[in-house]
């Protein structure tokens, strides 16, 4: 079972960004405080990093004990270790590089210098391994019920590197190596569907009026190959935090006003 979407509009991209910074602390201080520990899978592209960027900036990040934290990638692109366009390199230089993180819990997903070599595949299933080590008995399956995880969107309704029409839609596997991607650059690794709907929370982040017809689409019973945002939902609670142009053809009603 999933959870229908909430959605929430925010007057711009950075109050949107500014508010999923705070509400990620809430969730975190509340999560480390009734289990302990937290799992956050974080996502890549414009808006993503600025949520991490605001986290860094805000004085309540103080409050999570950074320690007792793990993080993950939904996805990433298939980079030299350190690569501008790597999802990693954009939220260590964000976040990351600014706060106490264990580095023993922070667990990008694997270069294409690092220990498979210019092997997605391989890479891909390093990576499935990861998750499949970190997942408990309660969890019920071969990856960890994330706390939350957090997925931007493109305008072609893509999560992670999950686009319209590709094989790893309907690949049941954790972790998939995608090629031939249609948005720069074509190599990349993606969790997948399944690995997605494990997670406790998904929060949908997206920001621009050109985000506004998939965002529409994605709140529709659209099928997630054609629409892959529509097929990312969580299992107790999945969010829509968006901006003004990516609420802007919402079906009338569905809003709800987070900063006017
Ligand atoms: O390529 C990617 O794009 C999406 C969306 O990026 P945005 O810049 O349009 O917000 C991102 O969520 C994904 O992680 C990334 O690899």
């Amino acid at each position: 079972m999933s959870a229908p979407p909430a959605v929430l509009v925010h007057h711009d991209q950075t109050m949107l960004a500014r508010s999923a910074a705070a509400r990620l602390v809430t969730r975190i201080v509340d999560v480390q405080a009734a289990r302990g520990s937290a799992s956050i899978v974080l996502t890549g592209g414009g808006v993503g990093t600025a949520v991490l960027a605001e986290l860094a900036a805000s004085r309540a990040r103080d409050a999570i004990d950074w320690g007792r934290l793990d993080l993950w990638w939904g996805d990433e692109r298939f980079l030299p270790s350190g690569d501008p366009e790597r999802n990693e390199t954009g939220a260590r230089a964000a976040l990351l590089d600014h706060v106490p993180v264990d580095p023993a819990r922070v667990h990008p997903m694997p270069a294409s210098d690092g220990p498979d070599g210019n092997d997605p595949e391989a890479a891909a299933e390093r990576y499935a391994a990861l998750l499949r080590a970190a997942s408990r008995p309660e969890d019920h399956g071969p990856v960890p019920s994330f706390d939350v995880l957090m997925l931007g969107m493109g305008p072609d309704a893509h999560v992670a590197s999950l686009f319209p029409e590709m094989p790893a839609l309907y690949d049941e596997r954790p972790v998939v190596a995608v090629r031939g991607a249609p948005k720069p650059p074509p190599t990349r690794i993606t969790m997948t569907l399944p690995t997605i709907l494990a997670a406790r929370e998904v929060w949908v982040i997206a920001a621009g009026e050109s985000k506004a017809d998939a965002v529409r689409l994605g709140l529709s019973e659209a099928g997630p190959v054609q629409v892959p945002v529509a097929g990312a939902r969580g299992r107790q609670r999945t969010l829509f935090l968006l901006d003004r142009g990516a609420a802007a053809k919402l079906p009338p009603g569905l809003e709800r006003i987070a900063s006017p």
